[in-house]
């Protein structure tokens, strides 16, 4: 079809202000907390990724949908977790001779609605001078006023506790049973690819819903405790805290990712705030406070926890910190055999500096 052809859509943001473009995805209104990716690669996997859910993802690298979807491989999640995307040139052919379809039909099937023809730098500026903000986007009303009064009834992401909608309902094994090694997953939005990062090294894991009791993930006498990443606001999540603090008691080592790291944060006694626009690419560099190095790293967080307050934590050590802006992006406890780290080792996107960090985890266990 010829872009002429394609019916228009419209991004309204929640200060009023209105991009035009055209429609991708399925035909609809979609609205949600509006973030943007800066990665040049893994659309699929940041689309699947359930940590996005309830949120509007742009895409700010210049072609979306030119090598299309591959139906398994390359989801981190059993479906989208997007609310909308945003793009500037969404291609409606795919290159890729492995590849099950294009994202259009992916987007049409998922139900996912979407704008393109977007100039995604001169949005994405705005909003890193905004801040973060919810949107609306639609390729059915195309009346910016309506749009604005129906914007009106998307949540704030500040205080929602979303990982009990993303997550596992039922509890489930993955891996190698006869392994040595056993992990519980505290499943807050977990990704597939940090489940096969433990597979691969051995690691049987169980994989318990978000609001499981500490007794139950205890009674499956595991050697670790892991801690995921997920949608949503931290300081909402009293009851994964709990959970932590009692695993934390048990002198069992414990691993945090992103959402992980933030809720062993609040269970240290630090506190987490909303950031003014988040991180979320494949470069942001990280210094390894201990080893002198830098990672180059995967990150999708909008909420962080507060340096000053790790800073006059005594039980916490702080171990890496973001080159970009001296935010937090791991801790360790130095009474407990536990550690977290704000961005994503996994990445899935993204380069693979911090997959030390799960044989570091490997190794407390095997201690
Ligand atoms: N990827 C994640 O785990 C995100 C954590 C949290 N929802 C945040 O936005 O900061």
């Amino acid at each position: 079809m010829k872009h002429t052809q394609q019916p228009e859509a419209l991004l309204v943001l929640q200060d009023g202000t209105v991009y035009r473009g055209l429609a991708l995805g399925k035909i609809g209104t979609a609205g949600g907390e509006i973030c943007f990716n800066t990665g040049m690669t893994g659309y699929q996997e940041i689309y699947t990724d359930p940590s996005y859910y309830g949120q509007v993802i742009i895409n700010t690298t210049s072609h979306i949908g030119n090598y299309g979807v591959l139906n398994n491989a390359e989801q981190e999640s059993g479906g989208v977790k997007i609310r909308a995307m945003v793009c500037n040139f969404f291609s409606n052919i795919h290159s890729r001779y492995t590849a099950d379809g294009s994202l259009q039909e992916y987007f049409e099937k998922a139900g996912i609605v979407g704008i393109h023809g977007v100039d995604t730098r001169q949005l994405v500026r705005y909003i890193r001078s905004k801040g973060v903000m919810n949107c609306i986007i639609s390729s059915e009303i195309l009346d910016p006023a309506v749009l604005l009064a129906e914007l009106q009834k998307v949540p704030d992401m500040a205080g929602l506790e979303l990982s009990s909608e993303v997550c596992t309902q039922e509890s489930y094994e993955q891996g190698d049973p006869e392994s040595k090694l056993r992990v519980a997953v505290l499943d807050l939005g977990v990704k597939k690819s940090i489940l096969s990062n433990f597979n691969q090294r051995g690691v049987f894991c169980k994989v318990f819903p978000a609001k499981t009791p500490y007794t139950e993930l205890a009674a499956w006498k595991p050697n670790g405790y892991f801690i995921a990443n997920g949608p949503g606001d931290p300081a909402a999540m009293p009851y994964a805290v709990e959970t932590v603090k009692q695993a934390l008691d048990t002198e069992t080592p414990l691993f945090g990712i992103c959402l992980g790291h933030q809720i062993l944060s609040l269970a240290s006694g630090i506190s987490t705030y909303k950031m003014h626009n988040g991180h979320r690419g494949l470069n942001h560099p990280v210094k390894n406070l201990i080893t002198g190095h830098c990672e180059v790293t995967s990150q999708n967080h909008g909420f962080a926890v507060k340096a000053d307050e790790v800073m006059d934590t005594d039980n916490v050590e702080l171990t890496h910190i973001n080159l970009n802006d001296k935010t937090i992006e791991g801790i360790r406890r130095k009474d407990k055999p536990a550690f977290s780290v704000q961005y994503h080792p996994e990445s899935s996107p993204g380069p693979h500096d911090s997959h030390y960090l799960f044989d570091q985890f490997i190794g407390m266990m095997k201690e």
